[in-house]
């Protein structure tokens, strides 16, 4: 079976339905990628699937010793209160020190230890966030909207990371994003949620989609072909064409 397979699965907040009729399954080692519009349910349906808020109708399971890693959106930290990097990534085990060597190092921060929490930039924070989530060796890496921080050229390369991240660790990789063109492309599969499953395919199948198209535009200036990942340059936006096109 899958990491996690959902069936039918509606949920209600608040008694309103938030959540209707998903069906999802996430195998070992796929990248998966929710977008959808403000309020349309992307983080509930993660929290539906991990297990935080339970369904009222239908049923979701994970596969048993399921590990999970999850990044947040942020996390604010009082700047008042030191705290290492080395000392956030013993949190809530202790860690060797050569595994968190280790563990910065594939994220790219490598060295950065003894460094204040504060006093990281908010792509080193976020990195510092991702390898925290990884010390556990995750079966699923969770992360919701984890790039709100960075700019356009931040937030591609931490994709290109997680894409890294997912060949070393053949974890499977759940996200939830608004940075549709850049994350697309580092995707295999996208789930476009508003309420249900509105479509859902490769990253070229629902760029295409009307139901995408209804939700977000087609106005994306070919941005969505400039980030694949083999790309390791930063294009200007008039080169863009392709699957926009
Ligand atoms: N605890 C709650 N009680 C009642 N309603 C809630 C609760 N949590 C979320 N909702 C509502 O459920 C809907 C989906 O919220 P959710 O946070 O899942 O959306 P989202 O797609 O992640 O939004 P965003 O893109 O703005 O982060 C929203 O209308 C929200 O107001």
């Amino acid at each position: 079976m899958g990491l996690i397979e959902a069936r039918g699965v509606t949920v209600e907040l608040g008694g309103r339905k938030v959540l209707w009729q998903i069906d999802f399954t996430i195998e070992r080692g796929e990248i998966v990628t929710v977008v959808g519009p403000n309020g349309s349910g992307k983080s509930t349906f993660v929290r539906a699937m991990v297990g935080a808020v339970p369904p009222s109708e239908g049923r979701v399971t994970r596969s048993p010793g399921l590990v999970l890693g999850y990044v947040p959106q942020r996390l604010s930290l009082d700047a008042a209160m030191p705290l290492t990097v080395g000392r956030f990534l013993n949190l809530p085990r202790h860690r060797r020190s050569s595994e968190v060597a280790a563990m910065l190092d594939r994220v790219g921060v490598g060295g950065l230890e003894h460094r204040q929490m504060s006093a990281l930039s908010g792509g080193q924070f976020q990195r510092a966030l991702l390898a925290r989530a990884l010390l556990p060796r995750p079966d699923l890496l969770i992360l919701d909207e984890p790039t709100q921080s960075l700019d356009q050229p931040g937030t591609a390369a931490f994709y290109r990371l997680i894409e890294t991240v997912r060949q070393d660790l053949g974890c499977a990789v759940l996200m939830v994003s608004h940075d549709l063109h850049v994350v697309m492309s580092a995707s295999d599969r996208v789930l476009c949620i508003n309420g249900h499953i509105c479509c859902e395919g490769t990253p070229t199948v629902v760029s295409a989609a009307p139901e995408y198209r209804a939700l977000f535009g087609t106005g994306t200036h070919g941005a969505f072909a400039l980030y694949q990942h083999q790309h390791d340059h930063h294009h200007p936006e008039s080169e863009g064409s392709g699957a926009d096109a």
